[in-house]
């Protein structure tokens, strides 16, 4: 049997930087526990605008198709802030999710015990949190049509248009229950069905579902409350279910809870393909940060945990992925720290690569 291929997209910024470390991770897990992928690498975001004038060729795209889980970095950056908007690299990112049809974003937020004290809240707020957003990724307002800046009058106007079908919210919804059940069966769904209709449609189809989920708690939310319970009160959530635009800000939320933005890994999956793997693509939460890119400064931690992400779920290794998320608590729990996880200045911080080397040293140490 051939092994399984993954294909790396480091991207823009501090992507190729944290991916950098996640080669080695996999070099890691070839040598010393016998799982062999077949690695290739390939452009997006403003490197594959750089190499070919458009932000993810289709030759990648078709790639990415075929392949068992893409790995990607991060896209962005000041220096193509500029481009036409269909131009820009955060389209590529986005063609991947839409054309592999990613359906569900998995965003946990787990608090690591030695990083408890790190955060902005009060360490009794976070210490043990260990929450999943799932995020319908595919849909609402980042692809409804109509969709535009158009002419009205004397003047412009911006639209988007947060558009759901049910079957839609209803596939989105049926994965958060799915990890209910594997958690603890609780689900809440967030979104506005006080003022919007998809929020309405979205608050009918999730109960319609839940029927078939008897065992899991559901219980629904606003979803800028849900914003204010996530900082007043973490631990009270076990899995939230939203769309695609109130996911993307929850999830930043939900990443100060874990201390950092750099901590959080995220997976994105779609429906099984002929071999019985989830069309997937893993990725750290974080962007680019072109305030800290080519400097070594990044933590490599929510890319190396979205590796893990994808052994537990597209190559059924979740004893390899329990292994490599304890390499990362060992590290941590040992007072390495990337700047990122720092609060006090007179500290030294350790670079992205001694993150890494801390990270393989603590893998070695587990077999
Ligand atoms: N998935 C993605 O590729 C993705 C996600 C978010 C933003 N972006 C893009 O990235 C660019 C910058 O966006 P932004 O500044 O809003 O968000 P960002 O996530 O890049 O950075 C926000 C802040 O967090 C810090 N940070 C992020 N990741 C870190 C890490 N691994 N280690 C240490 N510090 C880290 C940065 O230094 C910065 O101060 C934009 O072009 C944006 O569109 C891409
Ligand atoms: C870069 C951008 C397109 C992306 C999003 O808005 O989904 C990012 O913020 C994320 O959270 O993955
Ligand atoms: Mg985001």
């Amino acid at each position: 049997m051939s092994n399984p291929s993954l294909l790396i997209l480091p991207g823009d910024g501090i992507g190729p930087e944290v991916m950098a470390e996640v080669r080695r991770i996999i070099d890691w897990f070839g040598a010393n526990r016998g799982l062999q992928f077949d690695v290739s690498e390939d452009l997006v975001g403003g490197a594959a605008y750089d190499a070919h004038g458009k932000p993810l060729s289709d030759e990648t795209m078709a790639k990415a198709q075929e392949v068992d889980a893409v790995l990607l970095g991060a896209v962005g950056g000041p220096k193509y802030d500029d481009l036409d908007f269909s131009l820009k690299p955060e389209r590529g990112l986005l063609r991947l999710r839409k054309e592999m049809d990613l359906y569900s974003n998995l965003r946990p937020a787990q608090c690591f015990d030695a990083l408890a004290d790190f955060s902005s809240l009060k360490k009794d707020i976070v210490a043990g949190l260990d929450i999943m957003i799932v995020r319908e990724l595919t849909s609402g307002v980042y692809f409804g049509e109509p969709r535009g800046i158009f002419e009205e009058g004397n003047e412009r106007v911006g639209i988007n248009t947060q558009r759901y079908t049910e079957s839609e919210i209803e596939r989105a919804a049926r994965s958060a229950f799915e990890l209910a059940m594997r958690r603890n069966k609780k689900l809440c769904s967030m979104e506005k069905a006080n003022v919007m209709e998809s929020g309405i449609l979205w608050r009918e189809v999730v109960n319609r579902v839940s029927a078939d989920y008897p065992e899991v708690e559901l219980s629904h939310m606003y979803a800028d409350n849900g914003a204010m319970q996530l900082v007043r009160a973490p631990k009270q959530f076990d899995v939230i279910l939203t769309d695609n635009l109130f996911g993307d800000i929850l999830s930043d939320c939900a990443a100060m809870l874990t201390g950092s933005l750099g901590m959080l890994p995220s997976a994105s999956l779609g429906a099984p393909m002929a071999n019985g793997r989830p069309k997937a693509m893993y990725e750290p939460v974080h962007g680019s940060a072109p305030d800290i890119a080519g400097q070594g400064k990044a933590n490599p931690i929510a890319c190396i945990l979205s590796f893990a992400m994808a052994l537990r779920y597209s190559f059924d290794q979740g004893e390899e992925a329990d292994r490599l998320e304890a390499a990362i608590e060992k590290v941590l729990a040992d007072g390495v720290r990337t700047g990122d996880l720092l609060a006090d200045e007179g500290v030294q911080p350790v670079s992205t690569s001694e993150m890494g080397d801390a990270i393989l040293s603590a893998l070695d140490a587990s077999v």
